[in-house]
């Protein structure tokens, strides 16, 4: 069998889109606000990734950027006056930050309904809860890409790899919310192959090249990886692409799959919070 490639960058096209038009109906602007602290070089890539495609879709670009000895008080005095400026209707604060900055805190100071990101306690919270909220933007660029796709998710055995607060505990929620069996692996599991190979739905978050072969894949499973590293011989991600995509019936590539979502979802969760606000 040779698996079907679940498209991100096709799929993210149309996301952006839907958000082009809804930025349209709103009839003004949001107002993104993206924090990059330091020049790590893929951080760069990213936040520069997101701000022109925000731009391109009528979102102001409302960038701040801080050397990394910034300290944590004047990076805490910069998030609580965007927080209070009426202009930002979204705020992002790129992760990581250098470690003698404390992230917790700094996300704390993200009202609630500008967390574009959904990495607050409140939006953590929502979620947790199944109350309305922003979600995090790549657990929820998986379930467009699940839903693209027609994977049914309703009594499906989904397994996520992976429990950090960005990835994988977010989307074993979003993925309980649509009513799968889910499991969460870890470092610690015994046996991983054996509880991925249970999978319809395999969620690879880990952040550990090729960490999935095609032993851990059931035949026909829809497999979405979210790893990204980056190697001399390219972009690879947590999945051993060449052998899984034998085994898998759907398969996303990277790059190509998951990353592009990430940012569409981040341009249509700020006009969620531009709506709501
Ligand atoms: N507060 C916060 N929010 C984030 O959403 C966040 C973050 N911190 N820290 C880092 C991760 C990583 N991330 C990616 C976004 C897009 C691509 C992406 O567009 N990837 C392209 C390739 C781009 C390339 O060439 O590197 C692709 O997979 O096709 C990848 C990774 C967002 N993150």
């Amino acid at each position: 069998m040779t698996a079907a490639i679940l498209d991100g960058r096709l799929l993210a096209e149309k996301v952006v889109a839907r958000a082009t038009g809804d930025i349209a109906a709103l009839g003004r602007a949001p107002g993104l606000a993206t924090v990059l602290v330091g020049d790590d070089p893929a951080s760069a890539l990213y936040v520069r990734n997101k701000r022109r495609q925000c731009v391109a879709v009528g979102i102001r670009d409302l960038h701040r950027r801080f050397d990394a000895d910034v300290t944590q008080d004047e990076l805490a005095e910069a998030i609580r006056a965007l927080g209070d400026d009426p202009g930002v209707t979204g705020i992002l604060l790129q992760l990581p930050l250098p470690p003698h900055l404390d992230a917790d805190a700094l996300l704390a100071l993200i009202p609630p309904d500008k967390d574009v990101d959904g990495l607050t306690e409140t939006s953590a919270g929502r979620l947790a809860l199944g109350r309305p909220g922003l979600r995090p933007c790549t657990p929820l660029g998986v379930l467009e890409l699940l839903d693209a796709h027609g994977a049914t998710l309703s009594g499906a055995e989904a397994v996520v790899v992976g429990r950090s607060s960005l990835v994988g505990k977010p989307m074993a929620q979003l993925l309980l919310g649509r009513d799968a069996t889910v499991t969460v692996c870890h470092s610690r599991t015994r046996d991983l192959a054996a509880v991925c190979r249970r999978a319809d739905v395999l969620v690879v978050a880990a952040g550990i090249r090729g960490l999935v072969a095609a032993d851990a894949v059931k035949p026909g499973a829809t497999v979405i990886d979210v790893g990204i590293h980056r190697t001399p011989g390219g972009l690879r991600g947590d999945v051993d692409f060449p052998a899984v995509s034998a085994v898998a019936g759907a398969i996303t590539p990277v790059p190509g799959g998951v990353g592009p979502m990430t940012i569409a979802m981040l341009l249509a969760n700020t006009v969620t919070a531009a709506r709501t606000l």
